[in-house]
């Protein structure tokens, strides 16, 4: 059914944005620039930091602990600072002159304004924490564990309450999720190996069997997939067009089922869980739980089409 067209504005474009091997300056070196630093990081960045010492704790320990990422320039913000430098000259930056992309977390909006319009200007994709007119994307409220990522964004609207809706959805995640995805990672990097290639019927066939197991097999089967099982799953199953239930190839070292126990990574207290009804700021929020939600059932392998 089509949608409802009233219902196609008002949002932003949730993606998974690559930065491997890219270019990315951070100006501002408090709290909210360490978030933004460990947030690059994580997605595999290099990162050049502008600002004067000192420094928050954590950007200090992450710099002992990564100097080879991290290039750290002890001052204010120059405008050279947007030139990539010649190091980067083999990486993978959309530009060969600029950074591929800016975060400012600074105390002055006079400085941050004119970083954003030179930004705006080289058409360098920027964030200004706390400036929605100058971002040409917000930060959101991130989950993480392994592999799974999900952001939840209220578009603006209330970060507290995003805040507070990504500790519910953490609480709620199964704690083998991290190892089922992995699992599952592994065991689709095995079969493309047998299977090669984009496209076509060999490709539709991958696809299907991959869609069939994960709806098969519950979260904790999959978390529990070893090496040898994997090897069994592939001869037996994939080679042979089957698949196998997990009992057929776990056998006694199927977990008990548990249900959806609790996140051990859960770090809402019982107090501000119970604080924030959902039913209540849905009407504000729903559109992003939802986006949100899919983007980590995607992700979970249940949902692939
Ligand atoms: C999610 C999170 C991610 C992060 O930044 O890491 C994030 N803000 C967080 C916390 C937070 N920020 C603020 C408070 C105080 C309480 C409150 O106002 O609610 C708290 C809560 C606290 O401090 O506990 C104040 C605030 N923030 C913005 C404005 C300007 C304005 O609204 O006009 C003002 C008012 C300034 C003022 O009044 O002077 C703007 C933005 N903040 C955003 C992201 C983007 C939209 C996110 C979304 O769509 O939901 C956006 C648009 C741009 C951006 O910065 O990217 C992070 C929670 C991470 C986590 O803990 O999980
Ligand atoms: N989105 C959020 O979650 C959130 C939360 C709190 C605050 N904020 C906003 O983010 C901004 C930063 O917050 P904070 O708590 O990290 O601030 P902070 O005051 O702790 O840190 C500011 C940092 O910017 C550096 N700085 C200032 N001018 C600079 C320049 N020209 N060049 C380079 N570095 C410069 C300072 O040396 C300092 O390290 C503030 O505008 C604040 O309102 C956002």
């Amino acid at each position: 059914m089509a949608p409802d067209p009233t219902s196609l504005h008002g949002g932003s474009l949730l993606i998974a944005w690559q930065l491997t091997n890219k270019r990315v300056l951070i100006v501002g070196g408090g709290d909210v620039a360490s978030g933004r630093l460990e947030s690059v990081l994580v997605a595999d960045a290099n990162v050049t930091l502008v600002a004067p010492a000192p420094l928050h704790p954590l950007t200090r320990e992450l710099l002992d602990l990564l100097p080879e990422r991290i290039t750290w320039h002890n001052r204010e913000f120059q405008d050279s600072d947007l030139l990539l430098d010649p190091i980067d000259s083999h990486s993978n930056n959309p530009s060969p002159k600029y950074v591929a992309m800016v975060f400012t977390a600074i105390d002055s909006y006079r400085e941050s304004q004119r970083i954003a319009g030179l930004c705006h200007d080289l058409r360098i994709p920027i964030n200004a924490a706390d400036i929605p007119a100058l971002c040409n994307f917000y930060f959101g409220s991130q989950v993480r564990s392994g592999a799974l990522q999900i952001l939840v964004s209220t578009n603006g609207k209330s970060p507290k309450l995003a805040n507070l809706i990504r500790k519910r959805i953490e609480s709620v995640i199964p704690p083998e999720t991290a190892d089922a995805i992995e699992n599952v990672g592994k065991l689709r990097e095995k079969i493309k190996e047998r299977a090669p290639g984009v496209g076509g019927p060999l490709s539709k066939r991958r696809m299907r069997w991959m869609v069939d197991l994960c709806g098969k097999w519950s979260m904790e089967d999959l978390a529990c997939l070893d090496n040898e099982m994997m090897a069994a799953l592939v001869d037996g199953g994939w080679e042979k067009g089957v698949v196998p239930g997990p009992n057929e190839v776990i056998g006694d070292k199927a977990p008990k089922a548990n249900g959806h126990a609790q996140n051990g990574h859960a770090k809402a207290t019982a107090d501000e869980i119970k604080g924030i009804s959902l039913a209540e700021v849905a009407p504000v929020v729903g559109a992003f739980i939802v986006g949100a939600l899919v983007s980590g059932l995607a992700l979970l392998g249940r949902a692939r089409r």
